[in-house]
């Protein structure tokens, strides 16, 4: 008799576990088979905001599937621009840049580096994978890097109207003293492309390093600005960071007119610029951290950051 009762028992058990197993496996085929994912396929993050309030995606681990956007920028033959300058001694960090870019930036797409340095003959010699090529452009040697760091604006607004026009569809301007360590690929594309500054990201408005005083062309006052955005990495497609980069370089020559640099240079305009011009899509600090050995909850994964580096030692000046 208890023989028998064990044998129902059992067998109820069994019974409660197909049943439950099938109403998973149908509830899963009707919510991802039968609907797809745009009603249940819900990418986010609560801990962070994923969306500004025009509406731009603010990319963060976590809110984007990799392997979709891979396969509908796979279908689109795309070729990204992407400058850096080492001029003096910051041609130390080409290295470091452009090895790590090769294991990490735009893996498996079209990447046309373009290089500029007062030393070409500095350029390190990195074995670039597959449609990845390297255009290495001579810059006369400048002695203020505060001149160095703002002249890019100029020279990028140049490069892009003369040259990449066939040559390119997406362009990122990248500072040197960094290192890729993940991913950085096609979720990161869009039209007109901001950085999060690392050292922002967390603060009060009012801490934002904006240029305060009127007199400048990147003024900003106190009551405005949504994010501060670093000046180490921007992008977009080729006719925004045209107009970016014209713009930023048209309001520094009317800084120098009138005796004028402001604080943070070519980045204090351009958080201006983005003032006016909302980006499109905003880049969390992910993709620009402080230093790798510095940690925060929110960043799960660290793409790209910047390096130590000695400031007195490797700047031409203070
Ligand atoms: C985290 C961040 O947002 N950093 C910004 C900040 O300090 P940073 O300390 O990051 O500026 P920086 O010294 O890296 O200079 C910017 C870039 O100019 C180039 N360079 C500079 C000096 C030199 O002797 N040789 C040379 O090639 C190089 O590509 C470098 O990456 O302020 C700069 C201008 O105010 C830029 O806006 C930087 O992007
Ligand atoms: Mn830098």
């Amino acid at each position: 008799m208890t023989m028998r009762l064990r044998q129902i028992f059992y067998f109820f058990l069994l019974g409660m576990f197909v049943g439950l197993s099938l109403s998973g496996l149908i509830y899963w085929v009707i919510t991802s088979i039968w609907f797809g994912n745009h009603l249940t396929g819900n990418l986010g993050r609560t801990d962070v905001a994923s969306v500004t309030q025009w509406l731009a995606p603010i990319v963060w681990e976590g809110t984007f599937d990799s392997t979709v956007i891979d396969s509908i920028y796979k279908q689109q033959n795309i070729t990204v621009a992407t400058t850096v300058f080492a001029l003096g001694k910051y041609t130390r960090f080409l290295k470091d840049f452009l090895e790590s870019a090769e294991e990490h930036y735009f893996v498996g797409f079209r990447v046309h580096y373009y290089l500029f340095t007062d030393q070409p003959e500095e350029v390190p010699n990195v074995k670039l994978g597959q449609e990845r090529y390297l255009t290495v452009k001579k810059l006369p040697s400048m002695n203020r890097w505060q001149d160095i760091s703002m002249s890019r604006m100029g020279i990028l607004e140049k490069l892009i109207k003369d040259e990449l026009a066939s040559e390119a569809d997406y362009i990122f301007c990248l500072d040197v003293d960094t290192k890729f360590h993940g991913r950085w690929s096609v979720e990161s594309l869009g039209r007109l492309v901001g950085v999060i500054h690392p050292w922002f990201f967390d603060a009060p408005r009012f801490i934002f390093t904006y240029e305060r005083r009127p007199e400048s062309q990147a003024y900003i006052p106190a009551e405005e600005g949504d994010y501060y955005f670093t000046g180490a990495a921007f992008g977009g497609s080729l006719e925004d960071v045209h107009h970016l980069t014209k713009t930023c370089r048209e309001q520094m020559n009317i800084d120098i007119a009138n005796s004028i640099e402001a604080i943070w240079h070519e980045e204090s305009h351009l958080n201006k610029y983005f003032l006016h011009n909302k980006p499109s899509k905003l880049l969390s600090p992910e993709y620009l951290w402080r230093d790798i050995s510095m940690s925060s909850g929110y960043v799960k994964i660290i793409r790209f950051s910047h390096v130590a580096k000695n400031n007195a030692e490797v700047r031409p000046n203070l």
